[in-house]
C-alpha cells in the first residue's frame, strides 16, 4: 500500500501553460523523499498541490488510499515547513508552537519542547533565537498538530554550513523517532545525501 499516491496530475497557474504536465510518484510510510529540479521547475508547486493551497486541473492525490485531492488544507493534517521559519514575531516561543493545537494539549507542546531542546526557552521571542533555533521552534510548531507527513520546502538554506549540517540531522532524528514521512525540496546535494531515502526529479 502506497502511503500517499500522485496520480497523473496536470496543474498550471496560467492557462494554456503547463508547468506540472502527468505527474506521478509513490512514496511508502516512513520514507523521505528528495524533490530534485531546476528554478521554477515546480517543486514548491507540488509540495502547494499536496498541502491544498493549490488544486491539480487534473489526476489525483491520495493519502492513506484517501481521495483528498479538493480536500482544505487544514483538513489534511500535513505540516509543513519553509525556508524562512515564518513564526509569529509577537508570539512567544510556547505561543508560537501552541497556535495550531487546542488549550488541552499543553502536553504535547511541552514535549516538543523537549524533543528540541527549547524548553528554557519557551518564554523568548523568536527574533532573541539563532536561525537553528528559530528552525526548530518552526518544525515544533508544524509537528504539534501530530502531522502524517511533513513538507520541507528548502528549510536548511538559511542556515550556514555548519549549523546547516547539525540542524539537518537533529531534524531527521526527530522525524525518526516520529516516524513521520517527509517530502524535502533543496538543491543541494549534501541535503540529499544525509536525509533523503528516495529522490524524485521534476
Ligand atoms: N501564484 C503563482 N502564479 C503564477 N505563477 C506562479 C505562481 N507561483 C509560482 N509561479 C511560477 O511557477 C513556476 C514554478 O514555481 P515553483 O515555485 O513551484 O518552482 P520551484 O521549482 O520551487 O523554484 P525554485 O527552485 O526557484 O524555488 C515559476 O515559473 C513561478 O514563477
Amino acid at each position: 500500500m502506497s502511503f500517499l499516491e500522485l496520480k497523473n496530475i496536470n496543474f498550471s497557474y496560467v492557462k494554456n501553460k503547463p508547468l506540472i504536465e502527468n505527474l506521478s510518484l509513490r512514496l511508502s510510510r516512513g520514507d523521505s523523499l528528495a524533490i530534485l529540479g531546476k528554478s521554477g521547475s515546480g517543486k514548491s508547486t507540488i509540495l502547494r498541490l499536496i498541502s491544498g493551497f493549490e488544486s491539480p486541473d487534473s489526476g489525483k492525490i491520495l493519502l492513506e488510499e484517501k481521495d483528498i485531492t479538493y480536500m482544505p488544507p487544514q483538513r489534511r493534517n500535513i505540516g509543513y515547513l519553509f525556508q524562512d521559519y515564518a513564526l509569529f514575531p509577537h508570539l512567544s516561543v510556547y505561543k508560537n508552537i501552541a497556535f495550531g493545537v487546542g488549550k488541552k494539549d499543553k502536553d504535547r507542546v511541552h514535549e516538543l519542547l523537549e524533543i528540541i531542546h527549547m524548553s528554557d526557552f519557551k518564554d523568548v521571542y523568536p527574533h532573541t533565537l539563532s536561525g537553528g533555533q528559530q528552525q526548530r521552534v518552526a518544525l515544533a510548531r508544524a509537528l504539534a498538530p501530530n502531522p502524517k507527513l511533513i513538507l520541507l520546502d528548502e528549510p536548511f538554506s538559511a542556515l550556514d554550513t555548519g549549523l546547516r549540517s547539525e540542524i539537518r540531522s537533529q531534524i531527521k532524528e526527530i522525524l525518526n523517532s516520529l516516524k513521520i514521512s517527509s517530502i524535502l525540496v533543496t538543491h543541494d546535494m549534501e541535503d540529499v545525501k544525509e536525509f533523503a531515502t528516495k529522490t524524485f526529479e521534476i
